[in-house]
This record gives C-alpha cells, sequence and structure tokens, in this order.
C-alpha cells in the first residue's frame, strides 16, 4: 500500500460534498478542500508564531479594511455591498437567523440605508456580550446594545444566556464575528469544560460542541431540523431566486404537513470517529532561513493543520481527537518529515489522510463465503493518502471500495444505523405490496443501491463522478450482486428516469441524496413525473432538504389520490459528533 509523504499538488478547484460550513472545516467534507493554491509568500519580516489569534485580528483588519497585506491602500471608491449568500448556504442560514433575532423590518430599514456592512465596533476590541441563542452552525448569537445600533455579534464555542468577553474579528452583514477571550458567567446548565478532549477546541473551527453533554448536543441538532423546516420548507427553488425574494419570508409548510421530528440517532463513537481529514499548510514565507528548521525543530511560521474558527489562518494541529487513531499516527509522523523538509515544498500543500481497511488484503477473496469479518482483512486499518489510492470499508455485510479523494462518507461506526434506517423507512408501508424496484439518486461509490440490493429485484443508481460509478459497479460484483440485477450510470441525476421505465412507479423507492445544495429544479421535475410510491431523502444540509421537500409536498398538494407527497418520517444522524453538523432522513409517501 502506498502511504507516502502527499506529493504537493497545484489547486484544482474545489468539489465539497457533505457537511460543509463556511469556516474552517475538518475535511473535504467538514473543510474547504484546500487542495492548495499557489501560497503567496507571506511577510518579509518573521512573525510572533505562537500568537494565532493575534494574527487572525489582523487579518480581519485587514478584511475589514478592505485592504491587501503589503499594499498600500489607494482612495478606494465606495463599494457596492456583496451579494446575499447563497441560498440554503451555512452564511444564508446565519443570515436568517440574525434577521429573526434583531427583526425583519430593522435588518430591511438597516439594509436600505446602506448600513448593513457599518460595524459598530473596531477589530481587536473586547466587548463583554450575552449570548441570546446558538445558531444552526453552533455559533452563540450576540445582540449589540442599543447604542450601538442593531447589529449581531457571532461567537463560537458560547452558549445562550452566557455573558462573555469577545475579541472582534471581521465584519459581515449585520454582525461581527468574534472570539471568546473568557467566559464571564457560564451556563452550567448545559457548558461543562471539563468534557472537552482536544486542546486546540475554541480556536480551531472544526468543533463547536466539545463543551455539551451527549445529550444536548442530539437535541441541538433536533433543534436545527425543526428550525430549518419551518424557515426554509417555503424557500423557492434556486433558479427562482432573487434578492427580493430572500428577503421576504417564504412562508415554510403547515406544522400539520411536517411530522415530529424523531430523536437524533447517536454515533456509536462520539471521538475517533473521523476517516478522513485534510490538514494543510503553506510553503515558507520569504523571509524564512533554512537555519530554523535545524535540529528538526519547527519554526513559528509553519503551521500545519486546519483553519482557526471564523478565518482563513491556518493554525498548526498536532493530533485531531474526533479523527481516528490510524489517521492521527500518519499525520503525526507526516508532520516530522514535512517540517524537515519544507523548503522543497515550492506551494501550499492541502494534505489528505483516509482511514482504510489495509488494502494488502485481496478484497475478492475476503468476501468468499464464509466471511470471517474477524480476520486481519477486516479489522487491520491502515492510512491511505494519496488522492487517487484506493480507499476500503465494511458497512453491515457489504464491503466498498472507492478512490480515497472521492466521496464516502466520513463516519464508519454510525452508517450502519443509517442505512438500517433507510431499509426500515422502505419497510414501514403497512397494507401496500413491498416495493421490488430501487433507484439510488446522487449514489457515490453505490452506498445506498448495494446495501439494500438484497430487497429489490432491480436496482439502479446515478452518479456524476465517473470514477464513483466505476467504484459502484466493482462493488456490486465485490457483494455478489448480479449485473442483471444492478446498473450503474454516471451523469445528472435526473437522466435516471428515462432509463427506468420498465420500473413500475407503485413498486419503486427512490433514494436521494444530493451534494449540499440540494435537488434542482430539472431533478424535481423528472421526480415528480415519475411519482413512485416512496422516496427517501438524506441530506447533509437540512435547509436544501427542507426547500426541496415543500416544493414536492406543495406541488403535489392538489393532485388526486394515491397521488400526492406526505412526509412521513423526519430524524437526524449525528454523523459528526463534536460539530453542529446533521445529516436529516426524510420519508415521503405518495397518498
Ligand atoms: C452526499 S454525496 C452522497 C453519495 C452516496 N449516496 C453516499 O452516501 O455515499 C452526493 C453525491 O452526489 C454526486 N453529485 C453531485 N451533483 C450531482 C448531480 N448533479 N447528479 C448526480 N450526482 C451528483 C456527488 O459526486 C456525490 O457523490
Amino acid at each position: 500500500m502506498a502511504n507516502t509523504l502527499p506529493q504537493i499538488r497545484p489547486l484544482p478547484g474545489s468539489v465539497v460534498e457533505g457537511p460543509v460550513l463556511k469556516r474552517p472545516r475538518l475535511d473535504t467534507d467538514v473543510i474547504p478542500t484546500r487542495v492548495e493554491v499557489e501560497a503567496p509568500a507571506k511577510e518579509d519580516t518573521p512573525r510572533d508564531g505562537d500568537e494565532v489569534m493575534q494574527e487572525v485580528v489582523e487579518e480581519a483588519k485587514l478584511n475589514s479594511a478592505g485592504g491587501k497585506k503589503g499594499t498600500k491602500s489607494k482612495k478606494t471608491k465606495k463599494k457596492k455591498d456583496p451579494p446575499l449568500p447563497d441560498p440554503c448556504s451555512a452564511a444564508d442560514v446565519l443570515y436568517r437567523e440574525i434577521r429573526e433575532l434583531l427583526g425583519e423590518e430593522t435588518v430591511d430599514r438597516v439594509t436600505d440605508s446602506g448600513n448593513a456592512f457599518k460595524a459598530p465596533y473596531t477589530v481587536g476590541e473586547e466587548v463583554v456580550v450575552k449570548i441570546e441563542r446558538i445558531g444552526s452552525g453552533g455559533s452563540g448569537i450576540a445582540v449589540a446594545p442599543e447604542e450601538k445600533g442593531p447589529w449581531a455579534i457571532v461567537v463560537p464555542c458560547a452558549l445562550p444566556r452566557e455573558m462573555v468577553r469577545v475579541r472582534i474579528g471581521r465584519y459581515e452583514r449585520m454582525h461581527s464575528c468574534a472570539s471568546v477571550v473568557e467566559v464571564v458567567s457560564p451556563n452550567t446548565e448545559l457548558r461543562d469544560d471539563s468534557r472537552v478532549r482536544c486542546k486546540y477546541f475554541g480556536t480551531c473551527g472544526g468543533c463547536q460542541y466539545q463543551m455539551l453533554s451527549g445529550e444536548t448536543q442530539l437535541e441541538l441538532k433536533r433543534d436545527a431540523i425543526v428550525r430549518a423546516y419551518k424557515t426554509y420548507s417555503g424557500a423557492p427553488l434556486p433558479f427562482t431566486i432573487c434578492t427580493l425574494v430572500l428577503t421576504c419570508n417564504a412562508g415554510g409548510l403547515p406544522e400539520s404537513a411536517v411530522p415530529t421530528v424523531e430523536s437524533t440517532i447517536e454515533s456509536p463513537l462520539v471521538y475517533a470517529y473521523r476517516t478522513k481529514i485534510t490538514p494543510h499548510f503553506e510553503r515558507p514565507p520569504k523571509y524564512a532561513k533554512k537555519q530554523d528548521v535545524a535540529g528538526g525543530s519547527q519554526p513559528p511560521w509553519l503551521k500545519i493543520g486546519f483553519n482557526v474558527a471564523n478565518s482563513n489562518s491556518t493554525m498548526d494541529i498536532e493530533e485531531c481527537p474526533i479523527a481516528t487513531s490510524v489517521l492521527n499516527e500518519k499525520y503525526k509522523s507526516d508532520r516530522t518529515e514535512i517540517i524537515q523538509n519544507i523548503f522543497s515544498y515550492k506551494k501550499g500543500v492541502s494534505l489528505m489522510y483516509r482511514d482504510s481497511l489495509d488494502p494488502t488484503f485481496d478484497a475478492k477473496k475476503m468476501m468468499l463465503p464464509p466471511v470471517d469479518k474477524l480476520s486481519e482483512a477486516f479489522t487491520k486499518h491502515a492510512c491511505v493518502t494519496d488522492q487517487k489510492g484506493v480507499s476500503r470499508e465494511l458497512v453491515g455485510d457489504k464491503l466498498f471500495q472507492y478512490t480515497a479523494g472521492g466521496f464516502f462518507q466520513n463516519n464508519n461506526a454510525v452508517l450502519p444505523l443509517l442505512v438500517d434506517h433507510v431499509r426500515g423507512l422502505i419497510d414501514s408501508e403497512e397494507g401496500r405490496d413491498h416495493p421490488t424496484h430501487l433507484v439510488d439518486t446522487y449514489c457515490g461509490a453505490g452506498l445506498f443501491a448495494i446495501s439494500l440490493s438484497d430487497k429489490f429485484t432491480k436496482v439502479a443508481g446515478i452518479e456524476l463522478s465517473q470514477s464513483s460509478i466505476a467504484s459502484a459497479k466493482e462493488n456490486a460484483t465485490l457483494n455478489g450482486i448480479p449485473e442483471e440485477k444492478i446498473s450503474f450510470l454516471s451523469g445528472e441525476a435526473q437522466n435516471i428516469f428515462a432509463t427506468v421505465r420498465d420500473f413500475p412507479p407503485e413498486r419503486t423507492v427512490v433514494v436521494i441524496d444530493p451534494p449540499r445544495k440540494g435537488c434542482d429544479e430539472l431533478f424535481l421535475k423528472q421526480l415528480l413525473d415519475f411519482r413512485c410510491n416512496t422516496v427517501v431523502y438524506v441530506s447533509c444540509n437540512v435547509h436544501s432538504q427542507a426547500r426541496d421537500i415543500g416544493e414536492i409536498v406543495r406541488r403535489t398538494e392538489g393532485d388526486g389520490e394515491g397521488r400526492r407527497y406526505r412526509m412521513e418520517s423526519l430524524r437526524g444522524f449525528d454523523l459528526f459528533p463534536q460539530t453542529a453538523h446533521v445529516e436529516s432522513v426524510a420519508l415521503l409517501r405518495l397518498y
């Protein structure tokens, strides 16, 4: 198995699936893929590398001033406000939460007077604020005192009802970002800092909830689903969105149309669960000297790790307790090598670490009966660092192989529960014949199509990534599923419907598991034309899921018997414990 140090790779543009925050993330799913830029050399004088927060404040000052490091500020024209954030993005969700907190009319008034980006604070200023609520992205939100005008302060790792001393950072539309300096009066009902297992918690942008009990985390995630359906189930699909529409309250589905959100399913592992991380580092700055790394010591200018919360600055991170142990082991030894060889890097680098069953075993032989899941082949783990390498994992009784840099869910411990839940939803229908056909849209390497195939006579999957489709086909063979039963197509999700005309809609289940942006009009139209009996919608972004399901329910409302979709179940899965992310699973059936 190739376990060599990752190669320097130029930035190929970022393709991000799964949970994404606008802020720092812990891999291509939770972190923006920093598969890297040609990193500009940093300032020409050494900085105090230990003061991460100082660096962040400086960056924020620059952002706020609209200037660039090292460039003289020119006389600038008054800039127009930037456009509203993408609908259903993390920034959009936060903006709507701020609107709700400050009052929609108030925010509209401030916006109309051209002051939506006029921060009443200076960068670096310290103030004490009271946190009003926790946003869906996991940050506390405070309202500035009246004399500062309508304005919010967004503070990661702060809890409702807490008084916190914060340091103000950069500003965005109607709010300043800030970091906690001190929790002046903690919310002792919720916070217990002895739960925190990571020394970087509070500064690193990866986790938001380590100080909370598992129970509270699950409840917050359930609450995020409830709120998403209230706010987004009336939001228009992207192609109809314009500024005007976004600033109106589109109105969600009526309460009666949304089932009670069930309790969030916990991950069996709440630490050491994450099977993929993508730390990154920049090339040496111009002022760096070779003797800086003499004796293997790490110079202050070299940060290898993840982004600081609410910032693009990298913070140096030696290990990540939510990542699996094989990833941490390999990452730690790579760090030593990177430090020694840092002057050979001419560009910044994004590393990738993927936990895999040891790929030196023969996958075909592993799956020959009798399959011994306790054997070394199924228990020994390795770390794959080559994006094009093969990674392998067992989910239930099915073995999946996929390109390590491609999409696969990042928490193997909870995956069997997720798959079983989808199976249970399909089985839950009483009084009708069991479905015989399955369509897995946005199927990746075939997780749902292959895991659920035993239940169906015919299965079809579709996926945009050709390498994932190649993996899905190989996975079907590996798991002994006959070719005449299962097929995989590479292409736009909506194209599947033209290929399954022989599937009886009344006996067909469609699984939808799109990227964060959700489905588009073309897909929804085809889905509604097909009008299958059961739809299971799995989503890493409950906001776009709520929007799409609102659309499906509303568009079929007036239709005749057996043609109307109703939501029957809604539940979250904790794929990313210690973070604010929730995976949401919804069931729709025809009535
Ligand atoms: C959240 S992942 C789900 C993958 C799979 N269901 C799983 O759980 O492993 C979304 C997948 O949709 C694919 N995708 C993105 N846009 C697509 C499109 N327009 N049509 C088909 N697939 C798409 C991505 O490549 C990615 O594999």
